[in-house]
């Protein structure tokens, strides 16, 4: 079997063309164009560039982009209190710290300080634990950029049987909840795994981020899984390439993500959908 490919490229085109369509909407009936704000404190290479890719898409979707970009320098006290003006900022509706911070800034006050009611990275403990209560509000863009693309390319989840691999607060552990919710039968691998090639092989979808280049070999995978590549690592020679070895699971999987243009575009349409939300139809009823 070759699997089908599922091209987040194209869904996350699709996605981010009909969020221009209703900002435009929006602002024609005297509505504010949704502003968000990417904190990026630091020069690391991969987060430049997807913040330039986030920058852009925003001007694409018609946002207000406030972005700020930090020399690495910046204390923890500076942060705080930028993101301090942005929460009292009425035309700013999302802000992210795009992550890895510099080794002296301290995450997670990072991401608390930041309102859950603006929180469009899903990451406040508050949104985490309405996602894992199922009272969803705002959920973190990469798993719920996966749910998007199989739900729009009408593959069921329930019953299924499905293994995530990674337990990072950013894609596996709310990957998991999101499966969960859906009615999947959900296990989740870490470092502690004891046989991480028995696991996926019974996996009737399997979604991997570990930021561990061709970690999940080919051969490991059941015939006819869904397979969700999520990792994104860049080799010696320039070129991508994602934590599961592709060119082996693809003769196995029945549906399968490319790296680029796969989950990436999605995780960055989503922002845009969730700052959206924020800007147009969140009814906060946090102080
Ligand atoms: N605050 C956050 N930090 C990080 C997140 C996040 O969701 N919020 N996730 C990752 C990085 N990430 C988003 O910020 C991200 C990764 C990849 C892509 C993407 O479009 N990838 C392209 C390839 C881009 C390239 O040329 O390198 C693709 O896969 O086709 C977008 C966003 C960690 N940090």
């Amino acid at each position: 079997m070759t699997a089908k490919i599922l091209d987040g490229k194209a869904i996350a085109e699709e996605l981010r063309n009909s969020i221009k369509d209703e900002v435009e909407r929006q602002v024609a009936q005297g509505n504010k164009r949704p502003g968000l704000a990417v904190i990026m404190v630091g020069e690391d290479p991969a987060s430049q560039v997807y913040v330039r890719n986030k920058k852009l898409a925003c001007e694409k979707a018609g946002f207000k982009d406030v972005s700020e970009v930090l020399p690495a320098s910046t204390s923890q006290e500076e942060v705080l209190a930028l993101i301090d003006k942005l929460n009292a900022d009425d035309d700013v509706h999302g802000i992210i710290v795009q992550l890895p911070v510099p080794d002296h800034i301290n995450p997670e006050e990072i991401i608390e300080r930041i309102h859950p009611c603006k929180d469009v990275d899903g990451f406040h403990p508050y949104n985490v634990g309405r996602l894992a209560t199922r009272m969803p509000q705002l959920m973190p863009c990469t798993p719920h950029g996966v749910m998007t693309m199989l739900a729009k390319t009408g593959i069921p989840l329930r019953g299924l049987n499905a293994v995530v691999v990674g337990a990072s607060n950013i894609v596996g552990v709310p990957m998991m909840l999101e499966l969960l919710n859906e009615r999947a039968t959900v296990t989740i691998c870490h470092s502690a795994t004891k046989d991480l090639a028995e696991q996926v092989g019974r996996a009737d979808l399997v979604v991997v981020g570990v930021g561990i280049p061709n970690m999940v070999k080919g051969d490991w995978i059941k015939d006819g899984a869904i397979v969700i590549d999520v990792g994104i690592n860049r080799m010696d020679d320039g070129k991508l390439c994602g934590d599961v070895e592709y060119d082996v699971a693809k003769e196995k999987a029945s549906w399968i993500t490319p790296v680029p243009g796969g989950v990436g575009p999605m995780t960055i349409a989503t922002l845009l959908e969730n700052t959206m939300k924020v800007a147009y139809q969140l009814d906060c009823k946090l102080k």
